[in-house]
This record gives structure tokens, sequence and C-alpha cells, in this order.
């Protein structure tokens, strides 16, 4: 399971938990203060019943897909029947529903908090229209006025809860987004860096082995790097490893791969590619660097690569691959540099 699929499974399993907490002690404390009905106890305890078994669902993954509807279940169903029973929109127990567009923004998301809002606004909807129905057992004094003004306070305070909820969701998310970013990007090139390639690569590597078909690691290196960086400075050095990175990205198509596997060592992963198509590929990446000038002082730069690749059969792991890819490199440095060497 992924690590943020887990980590909302935690926060559900404490949600419900928290709804245990709360309706055990409204279902067992509150007779101790209000004379109230038997009824209230029972349905208490049976809303205990139904959040112990939706605990357990939950916590076994029998319903993975509707695990955000399952809490929100809990939240509605904790309080609707103790407002039914208790004098509708002016029980005691309204004022929770609030929390709940809140609580599933953050456990269910952005369109799940909506549906969820609008339902429970057409739910204190029914309770104001069907008001004088709704069974009073606390015997608490009631207008019509009184009735319709709470019912607009709790659809405005259901809109701004929805708000907020969205509000940290989206928020969350970003964080997130920016986390994994900066997990998985190299910051000096903009490309991924080795963890994220890694990450990309392997996923591809099963799709190509599921779909039995090709594809190519090309492992590239700037030729005699230490010389620029030496000569000019380690900043210049930096912005030859940007224009490197922009100009291998330039020859890539969409599905292509581009990671900083080392310092001055790109490598690729290229997709629905065979090791005739991966030639071409290097060739046009060999000539679009050597013909590139950078910076103020026009330095000009070569580089080695070294392809490896897989046409079908039984594959082997990720990189079993680059170590082929890494070999062929070795071969084009001894032999001469700015050069691609196939992987024998
Ligand atoms: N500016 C800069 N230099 C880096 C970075 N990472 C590694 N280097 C430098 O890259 C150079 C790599 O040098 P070598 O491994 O000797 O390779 P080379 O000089 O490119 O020689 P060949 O690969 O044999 O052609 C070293 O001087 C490193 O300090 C970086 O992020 N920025």
């Amino acid at each position: 399971m992924l690590d943020s699929k887990k980590h909302n499974h935690k926060i559900n399993l404490q949600f419900i938990k928290v709804c245990f907490v709360v309706t055990l002690l409204g279902t067992l404390v509150r007779p101790l203060f209000i004379d109230l009905p038997f009824i209230f106890t029972g349905i208490g305890l049976l809303n205990l019943l139904s959040i112990l078994v939706i605990y357990v669902v939950v916590k076994r993954h029998w319903c993975q897909r509707f695990e955000a509807l399952s809490v929100f279940l809990i939240g509605v169903g904790t309080v609707t029947p103790l407002m039914v029973i208790s004098g509708g929109i002016n029980s005691q127990f309204a004022p929770i529903i609030p929390l709940i567009p809140l609580a599933t923004a953050l456990i269910g998301g952005v369109r799940m908090s909506m549906v969820v809002s609008v339902l429970l606004i057409g739910l204190i909807t029914l309770f104001v229209v069907f008001h004088s129905q709704v069974a009073d057992f606390t015997q608490d004094s009631s207008s019509q006025a009184k009735v319709v003004s709470r019912a607009v306070w709790y659809g405005l305070t259901l809109c701004a809860t929805c708000y907020f909820g969205i509000f940290f969701y989206r928020r969350n998310q970003y964080l997130q987004q920016q986390l994994e970013k900066m997990a998985t990007m190299d910051e000096l090139t903009g490309v991924f860096n080795r963890r994220g390639f890694m990450a990309l690569a392997r996923q591809q590597l099963t799709m190509a082995y599921r779909n039995q078909r090709p594809f190519c690691i090309i492992l590239l290196d700037i030729d005699h790097f230490k010389h620029i960086n030496d000569t000019h400075g380690h900043d210049a050095g930096d912005m030859c490893l940007s224009a490197v990175a922009t100009s291998i990205d330039n020859e890539l198509r969409e599905q292509d791969i581009l990671g900083r596997y080392g310092g001055e060592e790109f490598i690729l992963f290229l997709p629905d590619t065979n090791l005739q198509q991966s030639k071409r590929v290097a060739e046009k990446i060999r000539r679009a660097i050597a013909l590139m000038v950078t910076g103020d002082e026009g330095l000009r730069l070569t580089v080695t690569q070294g392809i490896a690749g897989y046409e079908g059969g039984n594959l082997d792991d990720i990189e079993h691959y680059i170590s082929l890819a890494d070999e062929a490199l070795y071969q084009g440095k001894e032999s001469g540099r700015n050069k691609w060497v196939l992987s024998a």
C-alpha cells in the first residue's frame, strides 16, 4: 500500500474511534444529567454497534474503495437518529453536523466534501419542512422562527466548514507534491534525481515485460568535465550541467525519462525503443551537445554514451541494464570519447 494511502487509512481509523468515544459519552453520560426516555440510550447503543462494525470493516480493508464513504456514514449516522428524536434542528447534537464536511474533505477529498455538504443541507431542509412531525422527546420549547433561523445558521456553517476542509485538503496536497518533487527531482538541472529516475524506470520495466515491448537505457557522461570545473570554476560547471540536461531533454519524446545519475552523469530510459532506434537518439543527443555553446566564455562540450537494451524475452532487473550501459560507456571513454557505444 502507498504511504499516503496508509496514512489516510490511519486517519480514518482515528476518526472512527473519535466518533465511538463521542457517541459513548453522549449515550452513557447524558442520562446522568437530563431525565430522558430510554429510547435515547437505545439509539445510542445501536449507533455504537454500527460504528464498531464499520471500524472492523475499515480496519480489515474489506471495503477499501468505500472507506471514505464509510467514515462519512458514521459521521451522519452518529448524529441523525439522535436529531430525529430530539427536536430535529433544535437538537443538542445538531452543532456536530458542520464538523462532518470538514472531516470528509480531509479524509475523502474535494468532491466527497461537496457531496456531503449538499446532502447535509438537504437533510437540514427536510428537518425544517417536517419540523412538526419530528418527535421531540426532550420536550424543549421550539418555534418555527427558531427552527428556520437555526437551519440558516447551520447551512452557512456547513458551507464555511466545507470551504475550510477543501482549503486544508488542497494545501496538504500541494505540500505533499512539493515534498515528493524535492525527493525525486534534481534541483540544479530540473530533471529526475537518481531516486526519482529509478522509481519510474522500474515501473516502465515491468510494463515493458508485461507487454513484451523493447526499451533502452542510455548512460551519458560529460567528457573532461573536471577540466571545465578546474579552468572555469564550479559555477560554470553547474551552468554546463543545466545546459546539457536541457539539450538532452529537447531531443526526447514525452514518454522518455531523463535523470541525473551522478555528478556529471545522466541516464535515460527510452520505452518502446529498440537498440536500432536508440542509436539514432544517442547520435541526435551527441550532435546537439557538440554544437552547443555555453555561457559568455563560449564553452564547448562533448558527451560519451553507453547503450543497453531489452528486446523481449526474459527480463533482468534495472541494475543489470544500467551496468551493461556503464560498461559500454567505459569502452566509449577508453576509445576516444564524444561517441556512443552499444553494449555487447
Ligand atoms: N560544477 C559541478 N561539478 C560537479 C558536480 N558534480 C560533480 N562534479 C564534478 O565533475 C567532475 C567529474 O570528473 P571526472 O569523474 O574525473 O570525469 P571527467 O573529468 O568528466 O573525465 P571523463 O569522464 O573521463 O571524460 C569532478 O571534478 C566533480 O567535482 C556538480 O554538481 N557541479
